[in-house]
């Protein structure tokens, strides 16, 4: 039986409407599995018009397998709001739903404002937490992946934390929060991306990763002594670290753009906090990171850029990110998974 894809429209106003009509308009690298748009209809037949006034290829929404979800009231395009959130949360929630019973294997999110779920009274840090809530599980984690387009190299970025003041990184941080990312990490490896023997980058928090103490105190005080200790409990593994965290993104940009590190490069790296992990994949791999959520009883991925408001509507978001999203959930709805 071919899989099923659940897509979510994101925040009507944003350019997920736009960056999926897009991403399906030639959808022949689906390799046969069924997508279903999850949204409001008048959404997608505006967002269809608009793209062919510009002249731009989209996916015909009479083509398209649709579930309607209608706004609950109006919107303007370039501007989240109370109606947008409330949207968003809806199509979304929907989708949880449809999956849970088991309509589809896997979601692909279109982006959604944070702050527009806020107005709608939805009160989540993000995407992910509502998926993990609905799911119920307590065991997540935000794993971002981009394939080099230049080298065909695979950057896995986990954040140990995500959506936390950085004031309150060094606080939440901690050997018990680290073991249960690792141990989410490593069955990610094995079982989505059929890596046996991962090896696997941790890094440091302090600049210098503290310089024995001098410059931050974490990583002689918790950090070494639990990557020792991780080594007994994971013996197949490589477990590098505490690296420092400037000199951690050295070896995958060269593995990136295609030049040879020195060394064996990893096959994933433990960042410590959201944007530790995420301005060297979003400098590297803006325009095709994926964000997946691991540890779901589902597949789930999202483009790694948000709402684009400054932009949406006008036709200039590139639909890659996306693409890469849909292309992924595909490999990952392979139980034989290659090349993902
Ligand atoms: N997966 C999700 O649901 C995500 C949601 N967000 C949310 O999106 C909203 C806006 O966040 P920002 O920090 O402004 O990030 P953003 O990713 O929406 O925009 C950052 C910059 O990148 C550009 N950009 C983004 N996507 C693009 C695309 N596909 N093609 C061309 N240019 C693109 C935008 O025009 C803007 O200049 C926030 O509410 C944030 O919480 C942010 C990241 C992920
Ligand atoms: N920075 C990643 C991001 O904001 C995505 O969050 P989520 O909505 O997927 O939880």
């Amino acid at each position: 039986m071919p899989s099923r894809i659940a897509v979510t429209l994101g925040d009507p106003a944003g350019i997920g409407p736009e960056v999926i009509l897009m991403a399906l308009a030639d959808a022949q690298w689906l390799r046969g599995c069924e997508v279903t748009v999850i949204g409001s209809r008048s959404v997608i037949q505006t967002t269809y018009q608009s793209l062919s006034r510009l002249g731009i290829a989209a996916a015909d929404p009479d083509e398209l397998s649709t579930i309607d979800i209608p706004l609950p009231g109006e919107i303007a395009i370039a501007q989240g709001d109370v109606v947008s959130g409330a949207a968003s949360f809806a199509y979304l929630d929907r989708a949880i739903a449809l999956t849970l019973a088991g309509q589809f294997q896997a979601i692909v999110t279109g982006p959604i404002a944070k702050s527009a779920w806020k107005a709608a009274g939805h009160f989540y840090p993000g995407q992910t937490e509502l998926l993990a809530e609905r799911a119920g599980v307590s065991e997540f984690g935000m794993l971002f992946v981009a394939r080099s387009p230049h080298s065909g190299w695979t950057l896995r970025t986990l954040l140990a934390t995500t959506h936390i003041p950085l004031r309150a990184v060094a606080d939440t941080l901690s050997p018990d929060l680290m073991s249960r990312k690792l141990a989410l990490l490593v069955r990610c490896l094995h079982q989505q991306f059929n890596i046996a023997s991962p090896r696997i980058a941790i890094a440091g928090l302090n600049p210098h990763s503290g310089e024995q103490g001098q410059l931050g105190r974490e990583e002689q005080d918790w950090l070494i002594p639990w990557i020792e200790q991780q080594r007994s409990v994971y013996p197949s593994l490589t477990l590098d670290g505490p690296v420092p965290p400037d000199t951690l993104w050295v070896k995958p940009t060269q593995a990136w753009y295609g030049a040879n590190p020195a060394g064996n490069i990893h096959d994933a790296y433990l960042a410590l906090y959201h944007d530790q992990g995420l301005i060297p994949v979003k400098a590297m791999a803006f325009d095709r990171a994926v964000n997946t959520t691991i540890g779901l009883p589902f597949i789930r991925t999202s483009p790694d850029h948000g709402t684009a408001f400054d932009i949406a509507g006008r036709g200039l978001a590139s639909p890659t990110s996306m693409r890469e999203s849909l292309q992924l959930a595909v490999g990952l709805c392979e139980p034989q998974a290659v090349n993902v």
